[in-house]
Order: C-alpha cells, then sequence, then structure tokens
C-alpha cells in the first residue's frame, strides 16, 4: 500500500471565536484522490484553507509526509509540497496566461521555471493558444485549467481543490475531471478535492467523505458511496436536516 502522505486528527478552527471544524480526522495516501462532499456551508473551504496554513488550527494535528506542519507558515507548507486551488480561481486578472503560470513556479531559478512552464503547457494544451492572454478575460473552464497549471508549476505533492465545478459549464467540467484524473496518475499526485457536485466527485475519487457542519463522516470506496447510506445523508443536508 502507497504511504501516506496527509494524515490529519481532531483538527479545528474556526474565524475569531466562532468554531467551524470540529476534530476532523482524514487520512490520504501518495497517489490517492480523497473527495468530501457538502453544501454550502458545511465547512469545505474552511478545511482547505485550514490544512494550507491560512486559517490556524485550534486544536488537533496535521502531518504532512510524516512531519508535522500544524503551526508552519502556508510558504513553508507549500515548499513541503502541498498547493492550493482556491474556490473562485483567483487568477491574477491583468497577468496574462504565461504569467500566472510564472508566479506557480516562483521558487524555482528562471532557467528551470521556463522549463517547468513548457512542461506544464505540453500537459494542459488547452493554454498553449492563450498564453499571452490576460487572466481576467478566459472563461471560467480556462481559468480553472489555468489555476490548475499555476498549481502544478509549484510542483506540488499533493493538490487541495476547492470546488472546481463552480460556475463551469458542464462540457469543460468533463475536460477538467479527466486531465485531473491523467495528471494525477501520470505525476503520482494525491488530491483532496471538496465539492458540492456528486457526479464530478464520483468520476474522479477514490474514496468519498461527507462533511457535514464542520464533522467528517467516516471514509468509503467511491464505488460503494451510492450504497453506503451517505448518499442519503447529503441529499438530507441538502434539505437542511
Ligand atoms: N471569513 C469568515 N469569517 C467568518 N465566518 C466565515 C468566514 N468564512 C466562512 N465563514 C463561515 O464558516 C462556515 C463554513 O464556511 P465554508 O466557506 O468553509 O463552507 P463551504 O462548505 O466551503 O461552503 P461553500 O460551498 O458555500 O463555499 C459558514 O458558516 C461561513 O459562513
Amino acid at each position: 500500500m502507497a504511504e501516506t502522505l496527509l494524515q490529519i486528527s481532531g483538527l479545528r478552527s474556526g474565524y475569531g471565536r466562532i468554531p467551524i471544524l470540529h476534530g476532523i480526522d482524514l487520512e490520504l495516501r501518495q497517489g490517492e484522490c480523497l473527495g468530501i462532499l457538502g453544501h454550502n456551508g458545511m465547512g469545505k473551504s474552511t478545511l482547505l484553507r485550514t490544512i494550507a496554513g491560512h486559517i490556524p488550527a485550534t486544536g488537533g494535528t496535521i502531518l504532512l509526509g510524516g512531519k508535522d506542519v500544524t503551526k508552519a507558515s502556508p510558504a513553508f507548507r507549500a515548499r513541503a509540497g502541498l498547493g492550493l486551488i482556491p474556490q473562485g480561481r483567483q487568477i491574477f486578472a491583468q497577468l496574462t496566461v504565461r504569467e500566472n503560470l510564472a508566479v506557480g513556479a516562483h521558487q524555482a531559478s528562471p532557467g528551470e521555471a521556463i522549463r517547468i512552464i513548457d512542461e506544464v503547457v505540453e500537459d494542459l494544451p488547452r493554454l498553449k493558444p492563450i498564453l499571452t492572454r490576460e487572466g481576467g478575460v478566459l472563461s471560467g473552464g480556462e481559468q480553472q485549467i489555468l489555476a490548475l497549471g499555476r498549481c502544478l508549476c509549484a510542483r506540488p505533492k499533493l493538490i487541495l481543490m476547492d470546488e472546481p465545478t463552480e460556475g463551469i459549464q458542464p462540457s469543460i467540467i468533463e475536460e477538467i475531471r479527466d486531465t485531473l484524473r491523467r495528471l494525477a496518475r501520470a505525476r503520482n499526485l494525491s488530491v483532496l478535492l471538496v465539492e458540492q457536485n456528486l457526479e464530478f466527485m464520483l468520476g474522479l475519487t477514490d474514496r468519498m467523505q461527507i462533511i457535514q457542519r464542520g464533522e467528517l463522516s467516516h471514509a468509503v470506496p467511491t464505488n460503494a458511496f451510492r450504497d453506503s447510506g451517505l448518499a442519503q445523508e447529503f441529499d438530507l443536508q441538502a434539505t437542511g436536516y
């Protein structure tokens, strides 16, 4: 079995004095894609922001590659192999596609950065004809692929992905799913994906959990999700249960 890359135990965090995550446990192995499904406001983004270090943990531990990074800076975690693709993509609107990619590769030497960007563009051919276009004029789908490319330019081992299907046309959603699956396999990447799009999740992940008001269910293999009872829990969440 592949090594554990991310191990989270009893993780708590929130905003000011408002607790949002109430003791999250999860484990992700090298090369694995884990999906966390949850409706609006359940704590998905808060979980990813806490893992990436943008929000401090108020309890629990985060081990990355066996090292305790619970109190490490976001930059340290990024250097240790953690990449975050935030909700809404946060593309630099005034920078070109190539410049956005260069931001992702900023830790590399200039020569190395050029090589990394060329390699990422080979892997994401949709970016090739639009390299000189400004980020702000791209479609939502193009921006999402650029956000993935920018993240790959930092050479992550683990990608945290926050609702990549939000506001994107169905045809591009399929392309994003196929691209992610292909790249994750080719580069032995781990992916922690949070979503409310069940179909997207089913086509991509190895295991799934649901998040409800800052608490995680147990994990089930994706092919057993529909029969596990978690699918029904997810539907009930939508009605405010
Ligand atoms: N900056 C903030 N300050 C205070 N409360 C916040 C902040 N960001 C999020 N929250 C609250 O934390 C809770 C969880 O929000 P979070 O964004 O993690 O949910 P989510 O599952 O990602 O939802 P969505 O799918 O709508 O993005 C919500 O009640 C939200 O209102």
